[in-house]
């Protein structure tokens, strides 16, 4: 077997992408989990499969580093974004991107023939307990109590097409995330898991955040979790409508159209090197 993967990384957010108008990849959660290991493989977050789509101009699949399957991934797709783009897999900035959590827009900015910036249109966020989902009294789970391992937590949960729960905290550089990310991760409250944000509102136009991801543990940046974060903050009104959110590898700007009920995303993606798997 024999397979030609591009490693790319979005705030430090890294995934193994693989063009599947090309390479075919037979077992992708068996894949994901033999590439994702640090030590024995290419080392990543996870894989990313940019395939063909009947509905879009592309479609992005992407694995977790356990191997389970996320429906959205918002550095994912600003790589999924660079990628076909840099590699003259189209010749469009304004590109659509099929996911399970629904069909994004990507605008792309091209500097010296290269994709430097992408913003993505990720949709409407959803604060309805069933839909993201998450077992809570009510019908919106903001601000809401949490008990993890004897301590109470506040927390609002939110799907950007997958779950989220946004939890502040006073000090989130010195929190052992090892220690709670998993506990809420695998909560009962939620059955399909959940990413966990730890967040701290710096000013009304910043914050910054730690994350748990389902499946894949700390990353250096979520971009469905930078934009949890923000419409977690405006919704609780400590923020404005337009943030920059600080994650460990970078910041990303995030704004809320509240009129069209659109989360914007901006940010950079690289091209971090191209390889090839054996068997
Ligand atoms: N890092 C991603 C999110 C990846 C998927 C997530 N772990 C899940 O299972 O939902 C991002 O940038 O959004």
């Amino acid at each position: 077997m024999q397979m030609k993967f591009t490693k790319m990384q979005g705030l430090g957010n890294d995934y193994v992408y693989v063009n599947c108008l090309k390479e075919k990849v037979e077992s992708p959660s068996e894949m994901a989990r033999r590439v994702s290991d640090r030590h024995f493989g290419v080392g990543s977050d996870g894989l990313i499969l940019i395939c063909p789509s009947e509905c879009a101009d592309f479609e992005m699949k992407m694995y977790n580093a356990d191997g389970s399957r996320g429906e959205m991934c918002g550095n994912g797709i600003r790589c999924v974004g660079k990628y076909v783009y840099d590699y003259g897999l189209t010749d469009q900035t304004e590109i659509s991107v099929e996911t399970l959590g629904g069909i994004k827009h990507l605008s792309l900015t091209v500097e010296e023939g290269k994709v430097a910036l992408v913003k993505v249109d990720m949709g409407s966020p959803i604060f309805v307990p069933e839909q993201i989902p998450v077992k809570v009294e009510g019908d919106h789970a903001v601000n809401v109590p949490i008990s993890v391992d004897g301590d109470e937590y506040r927390m609002t949960c939110v799907s950007m097409g997958n779950p989220h729960a946004v939890v502040y905290l006073d000090d989130i550089q010195n929190m052992e995330i090892e220690k709670i990310g998993p506990k809420f991760e695998h909560h009962p409250c939620f059955p399909n898991r959940v990413n966990t944000e730890f967040a701290r509102v710096l000013d009304r136009e910043t914050v910054e955040m730690r994350v748990w991801e389902r499946g894949s543990g700390e990353t250096l940046a979520c971009g469905t979790g930078a934009c949890a974060v923000a419409v977690a903050s405006m919704v609780n009104g400590l923020t404005e409508d337009c943030v920059t959110v600080q994650l460990l590898g970078g910041n990303l700007k995030i704004e809320w159209d509240r009129e069209k009920n659109v989360v914007y995303m901006t940010g950079p993606a690289t091209v971090v090197f191209d390889g090839e798997l054996y068997e």
